[in-house]
């Protein structure tokens, strides 16, 4: 490699400073492990609370360091929440209030270490504060292209009359020149996008702070790849005349001396037939709010029969999801069926040879681990973005079946059991063909050249960033 880096040596110093919610931390350190695997430094900003959970991850502890910022409490947040996982979804632009108060902390953070690269997706003044220092800016979206396509380009500007809502049917329309007519939302699902963009007293809406971050930034960066996405990327480029770089799905990969699985889960999943458990995850964040949806959700996975192991989070109202469960469930399903609160190790769970199908939310990180794994994919996604990544999936990909809903948007016990059933029955066609098709994409992602293409790619990308 050429020489680089503002002191002149062969390694770039970088700052990342990522959205305070899981999903978008681990993204972030998943792509500092493939950078500092090509001896750049990063440091690594993020809340304390989050820094048990999100340092194990961390492959290279002598170039990626941690750096620990104090959020402030803002009025209306619940006490001492840090990050997205202790605040409800309507509070979150109040997290993003209480992120923009750290700007003076990371200014000296970066006055300090006079790196030549910031990485950030939320913190859209990151921007302000690097130039200053001589560094160049990488707005990292660890979100779908399609998301970003549909709802955060300028042409998806929408004239809001004096705070009016606007309607499911005006917020289901795809910006002018958007690429895909399949990866769309319906009217009542696109009413979960209403948040994007709403009006918050000091903060603007969602959609004006994405806009401002990719607006500003020297380049932007998606993880995806063009295989998957290649037009929506295309699409974004054009919006933003910003150069795009892909970063590819930048999953961990098998260290030798990985962690192992946790006993407790290795022991029980032993117990079973190979690819005979329904493993179902929801993500980081509460997503399934409602108790009864969170009850049908089990029934749903009781009554297919099948071993099952749910990771998921609370719904509101109770704080432990043995609090949630229906009632004489964990004696009916003993010895086959767990629901777990707590975090678990997704990807070694997928790993696992018990494991034959996962029952997912859809979320953006998930979809790259379900992509790569073995197992047959059922996808329950429940906001806006997870919705679209589901329709990626199932109606551009056809790898995975996506469970029915109501018109009012509830699933019941009888689709999740039938759409669990149509993949994993013996002979069924649905499930053939989702498994032939996932066995293609499977190839070509997990290809020994395919993901480090791409990050030689984007290194390559970013040195020439930092040379310009
Ligand atoms: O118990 C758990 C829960 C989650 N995880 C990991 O945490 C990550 C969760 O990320 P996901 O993107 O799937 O889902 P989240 O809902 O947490 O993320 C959210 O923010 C980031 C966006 O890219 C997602 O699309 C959005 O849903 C995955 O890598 C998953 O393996 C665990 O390892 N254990
Ligand atoms: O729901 C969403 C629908 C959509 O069309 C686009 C997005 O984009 C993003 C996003 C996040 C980060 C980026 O760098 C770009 C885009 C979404 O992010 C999620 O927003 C939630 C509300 O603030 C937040 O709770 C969650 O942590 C984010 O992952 C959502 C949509």
């Amino acid at each position: 490699m050429g020489d680089f880096g503002s002191d002149g040596s062969s390694s770039m110093s970088i700052v990342m400073y990522p959205w305070l919610a899981f999903g978008h931390m681990t993204a972030f350190l998943h792509l500092s492990n493939k950078l500092a695997e090509k001896g750049h430094e990063i440091v690594f900003l993020l809340p304390k609370k989050a820094l048990d959970q999100v340092k194990p991850l961390n492959l290279y502890p002598s170039l990626i360091t941690f750096h620990t910022i104090s959020i402030p409490h803002v009025k209306g947040l619940p006490p001492g929440a840090e990050t997205n996982s202790d605040v409800p979804f309507f509070l979150t632009h109040l997290l993003a209030v209480a992120m923009n108060q750290t700007r003076p902390e990371v200014e000296t953070i970066l006055r300090t270490n006079k790196p030549d690269l910031v990485f950030y997706d939320s913190a859209d003044w990151i921007p302000e504060i690097a130039r200053p220092v001589g560094a160049k800016t990488v707005c990292y979206n660890t979100v779908s292209a399609a998301s970003i396509a549909l709802t955060l380009v300028p042409a998806a500007e929408r004239e809001i009359i004096d705070g009016k809502e606007m309607s499911a049917e005006e917020l289901a329309k795809p910006p002018l020149g958007y690429p895909s007519s399949k990866v769309v939302l319906l009217a009542r699902e696109a009413k979960t996008l209403s948040f994007v963009w709403r009006r918050h007293e000091g903060i603007g809406s969602f959609f004006d702070g994405k806009v401002t971050a990719m607006r500003n930034c020297d380049a932007i960066a998606i993880r995806t790849c063009r295989e998957t996405e290649g037009k929506f990327c295309d699409y974004i480029e054009s919006q933003y005349n910003r150069p795009v770089y892909l970063t590819g799905p930048v999953l961990p990969v098998d260290e030798p001396n990985k962690t192992s699985l946790e006993p407790r889960w290795a022991d029980w999943l032993a117990k079973f037939k190979p690819g005979s458990v329904v493993f179902c995850a929801f993500g980081s964040q509460p997503v399934v709010d409602k108790i009864d949806q969170f009850q049908e959700l089990c029934l749903g996975l009781e009554a297919t029969g099948l071993p099952f192991l749910v990771a998921i989070k609370p719904p509101s109202g109770v704080s432990t999801v043995e609090e949630a469960l229906p009632e004489g469930f964990q004696e009916r399903v003993r010895g086959r069926g767990v629901v777990y609160g707590g975090w678990v190790q997704q990807p070694m769970i997928l790993d696992h040879p018990s494991v034959g199908c996962f029952v997912s939310h859809c979320g953006f990180g998930s979809m790259w681990e379900s992509l790569m794994s073995d197992c047959q994919m059922v996808l329950v996604p429940q906001h806006g973005e997870q919705i679209l990544n589901a329709r990626l999936m199932a109606e551009e990909m056809e790898v995975a079946v996506e469970v029915e809903r109501e018109e009012n948007g509830w699933f019941s016990r009888r689709s999740l059991e039938d759409a669990v059933k149509s993949v994993m029955g013996e002979g069924s066609e649905v499930g053939e063909k989702v498994r032939k098709n996932h066995d293609k994409w499977r190839c070509v992602l997990s290809d020994s050249g395919f993901a480090d293409g791409y990050i030689s790619k984007f290194e390559q990308n970013l040195t020439d960033l930092v040379k310009s």
